[in-house]
């Protein structure tokens, strides 16, 4: 894995005044992520909405407002469950929209093939690293691997594995991660996305879904992010 951006995110972190912005989807994801950072000012939780574009949009509105060092994708999301069971928490080592760009008679065409940008951001790998260690040695289950954004959650078999042949190694599937990471590379600023399973990415049965598992494993995520930033 390359390592990137290290030098100058960490030196940004440990200037005394940074701050970090969470961006989660919904109510509950944010009420876990504020749980775990145990009321700390040096952090704003705030929501992003459902999918890319709302995601994009609300983090560069609150990029244009205050002044952050790092922005954060954080909630739960869908695994793949060969790598990421319920419950576990996946680090994006690369974010991926993974559904942006083309059908063509030969099949699904990127917008890097199709030449109209970059479906590919980069996370601030030495911090995801150091991260994905902090929590291995607790009691979550945790991997660093690409996690891939979507605009429409996948609902069967097959959908999920042409995801995991489009991208080899993928962990997890959400919606938010590729519009928050947008959001921060326009405004310069290093990306992390963070994610807790709460069900498998496949056929839908949203009765499956162990929203509670996630949303616990994403508050104690949320404590061991704080602990590795004030260290
Ligand atoms: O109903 C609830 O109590 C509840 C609590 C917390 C979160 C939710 C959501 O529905 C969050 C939606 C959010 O979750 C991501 N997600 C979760 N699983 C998947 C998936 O299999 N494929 C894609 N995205 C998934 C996604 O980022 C959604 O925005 C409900």
């Amino acid at each position: 894995m390359n390592i990137k951006l290290a030098d100058e995110t960490i030196h940004k972190l440990e200037t005394k005044h940074t701050r970090v912005l969470i961006m989660t989807a919904v109510e509950a994801e944010q009420a876990a992520v504020l749980r775990g950072l145990r009321g700390s000012d040096r952090f704003d939780v705030l929501l992003a909405g459902v999918g890319p574009a709302s995601a994009a949009a609300h983090t560069s509105a609150a990029l244009s407002q205050s002044e952050y060092s790092l922005v954060i994708s954080a909630g739960i999301a869908g695994g793949f469950s060969e790598v990421a069971p319920i419950g576990s928490v996946v680090i994006a080592e690369r974010i991926i929209a993974a559904d942006l760009g083309a059908e063509t008679p030969d099949g699904f065409s990127s917008v890097d093939e199709l030449g109209f940008g970059s479906s590919n951001i980069e996370t601030d790998n030495k911090l995801a690293l150091m991260l994905t260690s902090a929590m291995a040695a607790t009691e979550l289950t945790v991997c660093c691997r690409p996690i891939l954004s979507v605009s429409t959650a996948t609902g069967s078999a097959e959908r999920a594995t042409i995801l995991q042949a489009r991208v080899s190694g993928a962990g997890a599937e959400a919606m938010e991660g590729y519009g928050v990471a947008e959001a921060a590379r326009i405004h310069g600023l290093p990306v992390l996305e963070i994610r807790t399973i709460s069900n498998a990415v496949g056929p839908r049965d949203r009765s499956a879904w162990r929203i509670g598992d996630a949303l616990a494993s994403l508050e104690l995520a949320s404590t061991i992010l704080l602990e590795v930033l004030e260290s």
